[in-house]
């Protein structure tokens, strides 16, 4: 058989990353993680944790991404710090390459998550880092006693809009529709908390101010009123991305570019494997990510047992 640098090769390091590391070690194959930033993924960015099994009283997300990188390192998972750009077929072989390094392996997983989505709206490329952020763990202490706002409906920015009212005196959350589409125990905590202030049925059109936001300009669609918030900041929490650039049309993707896969997590291409928020899914968190992770390390290892019989 032909020699490669390992077995199977991962590319990202987030709970699918490191669970699908976990599962490879043990399965005592040459299992190598690579990850462009730092292990942990979304987790990293994540204060509090409460709806991954195990924890009653809840977690943080840099105490949970810990414990499953120490873990999957103590059965022999390898890890190193690269940005893949491309994975290319050589025969049987896959190639993973990326800052100039290239490595040789059976069987790669793809578990490189997704990314916030952007608004698209003027003023959101000048003033990110400068009050813009998706990152509530990160930027929400800095706006102690100010007025914020948030705009999206779904789990994270209800979620994460909660949590900014430990700092923030008030938080605006914007949201396009008259209904919030988070889960409902979430959006009881938002509804109930007296410094948010729901927008409904509004959209943003901009943000603007001197060197930092300032202003956030919206329009409400259903009296086409528009009006200027005044805050200090301004969270964005609209969905994602996928991280699959790097992999361009080598497998199949659906039209927003999630990886497409069947129930053991093989995408349209032998060998190749996705797990985690990368792939099409109807529900991305950490258990889903951790379960995807774990078969498709299972899926793998049963692909280079075919490959060396
Ligand atoms: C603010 C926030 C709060 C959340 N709260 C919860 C919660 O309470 N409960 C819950 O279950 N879920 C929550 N989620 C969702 C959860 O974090 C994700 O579903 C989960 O992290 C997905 O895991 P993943 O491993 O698929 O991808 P990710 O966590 O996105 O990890 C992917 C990793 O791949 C790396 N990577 C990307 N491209 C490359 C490349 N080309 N080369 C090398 N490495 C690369 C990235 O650096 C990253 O570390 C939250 C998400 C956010 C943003």
């Amino acid at each position: 058989m032909t020699d490669v640098d390992a077995d199977l090769v991962i590319i990202g390091g987030g709970p699918a990353g490191l669970t699908a590391g976990l599962y490879g070690a043990r399965a005592r194959l040459r299992t190598l993680l690579l990850e462009g930033h730092l292990p942990g993924g979304q987790v990293l960015i994540t204060d509090w944790v409460e709806n991954y099994p195990g924890y009653p009283d809840g977690i943080t997300g840099v105490d949970l991404v810990r414990g499953m990188t120490e873990q999957a390192q103590r059965f022999g998972m390898a890890m190193e710090t690269l940005k893949v750009d491309a994975v290319v077929q050589d025969g049987s072989l896959k190639i993973v390459s990326g800052e100039g390094r290239e490595i040789r392996t059976h069987a790669v997983i793809i578990a490189t998550g997704a990314s916030p989505r952007k608004l698209g709206v003027p003023g959101e490329d000048q003033f990110f880092g400068k009050g813009i952020s998706s990152c509530a763990t990160c930027d929400g202490p800095f706006y102690k006693d100010r007025v914020v706002a948030a705009v999206g409906g779904g789990d994270t920015a209800v979620q994460e809009s909660v949590f900014l009212t430990r700092f923030a005196g008030k938080v605006y959350l914007i949201h396009r529709r008259d209904r919030l589409r988070a889960e409902k125990i979430l959006q009881e905590r938002a509804l109930a908390n007296e410094k948010i202030e729901v927008l409904w049925d509004t959209v943003v059109t901009g943000v603007s101010g001197l060197t930092h936001v300032e202003n956030i300009h919206i329009r409400n669609l259903k009296t086409g009123e528009a009006r200027t918030l005044r805050a200090d900041a301004f969270f964005v929490w609209i969905g994602i991305r996928p991280n699959a650039d790097f992999i361009g049309d080598t497998v199949r993707r659906d039209d927003w570019g999630f990886i497409l896969t069947d129930h053991l997590m093989a995408t349209s291409v032998p060998g190749i494997f996705a797990a985690g928020d990368v792939r099409a899914t109807p529900l991305r968190q950490i258990a889903t990510a951790v379960g995807d992770g774990a078969l498709a390390a299972w899926a793998a290892e049963h692909y280079i047992e075919q490959l060396v019989k």
